[in-house]
């Protein structure tokens, strides 16, 4: 690890190498020890987030969404959980091998993280002002007036109106959609280089959704931090992520631009789950279920449920991430992309025709960065 000149005393500002995405996993393996066989809830994850942008995780429940965000900080319970394999770099520093005590300090100083409730998220019994200073104050060493200063700031930023006079309020005294906020003004206290944020706004009802995740795009833009976002939604994908990641059973079926996942859909089940949008015609979700994460089928996990699958889906190891098109970055695991297959079998079977690729319809617009 090289350090810069500046203070080295502070991890948030020593190790950021700027020719390092600011977040990169590979092959992270991350399992649950239980009576009988491990759950393998994450197997052989890879994937990156560079400063500024949004990575989105999507998949069906079970898939390993959350494991995989919270390896990054260890914050699953270990025991039974544990990474038997794999690397996760923070700034382009190791950090599977840090103490608990090293851990924490990322936790505070370069990764927040925000969840999808935001009632159990917040100490019932101490006020929303005070449990920002207390974030503030974790990280830096500021007077409490100080502290308090930029608690309102803060406040003002996630679009608390009147938050000076919000400060000695319970959390009982705030909705939802503010509890949310407040939870965000909180995470972005220590200056984080990556928010992880875990289905931030599925508890909220829509037009609250919305304004958060208007929020979060703004917040991250004018921080130029990262963002990695776990939904199960394709249409909140399409509103906020940059690029995409699609999980099924602790594996990433398909990865790529935005753009270039909903123009392009190549795995079968990138499709299925793209089928299953409103507006596209799919009712119901997927049919079929998940493998049972302790005994994984052989092959592709997805392969008793894709109308595709044939003899060489069901051998050895989930298929290598082949390129679709000409697109460098978008790849899927599916034998249908391996040189010398025909890969359109998979791109010209029907999907559902439709309009718009969502109900959010992001993609068109062409804002993508
Ligand atoms: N503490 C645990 N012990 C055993 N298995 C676990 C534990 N935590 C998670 N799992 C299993 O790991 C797998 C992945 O779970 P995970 O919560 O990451 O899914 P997800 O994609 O986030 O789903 P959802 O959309 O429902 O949040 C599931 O099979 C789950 O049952
Ligand atoms: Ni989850």
């Amino acid at each position: 690890m090289s350090t810069r000149d500046d203070d080295t005393t502070d991890a948030h500002v020593s190790t950021r190498q700027d020719d390092r995405p600011l977040l990169e996993i590979s092959n992270l393996h991350t399992y649950f020890r239980t009576d009988s066989e491990d759950v393998r809830a994450v197997d052989g994850v890879s994937l990156s987030v560079e400063p500024g942008e949004t990575v989105a995780i999507v998949g069906e429940s079970g898939s390993g969404k959350t494991v995989t965000s919270e390896a990054i900080t260890r914050l699953f319970k270990s025991p039974p959980g544990y990474i038997p394999e794999g690397s996760i770099r923070i700034n382009g520093r190791e950090i599977t091998e840090l103490s608990d005590d090293e851990l924490r300090q990322v936790r505070g100083a370069e990764v927040s993280h925000i969840f999808q409730n935001p009632q159990g998220a917040l100490n019932p019994v101490y006020t929303i002002g005070w449990q920002i200073r207390e974030a503030i104050q974790l990280h830096a060493d500021v007077t409490k007036s100080e502290a308090r200063e930029r608690a309102v700031e803060l406040l003002t930023q996630v679009g608390i109106p009147e938050a000076s006079s919000r400060l000695d309020d319970y959390p009982h005294e705030f909705s939802g959609g503010m509890k949310q906020r407040v939870l965000i003004a909180i995470a972005l206290a220590c200056e984080p280089d990556l928010l992880i944020a875990d289905e931030p706004t599925t508890a909220l009802d829509v037009t609250i959704q919305a304004q958060i995740l208007k929020l979060l795009k703004e917040l991250q833009e004018q921080r130029d931090m990262g963002m990695l976002f776990i939904t199960h939604d394709l249409g909140v994908v399409a509103e906020i992520a940059d690029r995409v990641a699609v999980m099924y059973a602790g594996k990433i079926m398909e990865k790529g631009s935005v753009v270039d996942v909903f123009e392009t859909p190549a795995h079968p089940y990138t499709r299925a789950l793209l089928d299953c949008l409103p507006g596209r015609g799919g009712i119901g979700g997927i049919p079929g279920d998940l493998p049972d994460p302790r005994s994984p089928p052989p092959g592709c996990r997805f392969a008793d449920r894709c109308p595709h699958a044939i003899d060489a889906c069901r051998t050895d190891e989930q298929p290598r991430m082949h390129q679709v098109g000409d697109a460098p970055d978008h790849t899927t695991s599916c034998v249908h992309f391996e040189p010398g297959r025909d890969s359109s079998t998979v791109l010209n079977a029907d999907l559902e025709p439709a309009g718009s690729p969502s109900p959010s319809d992001g993609v068109e617009r062409g804002d993508r960065r």
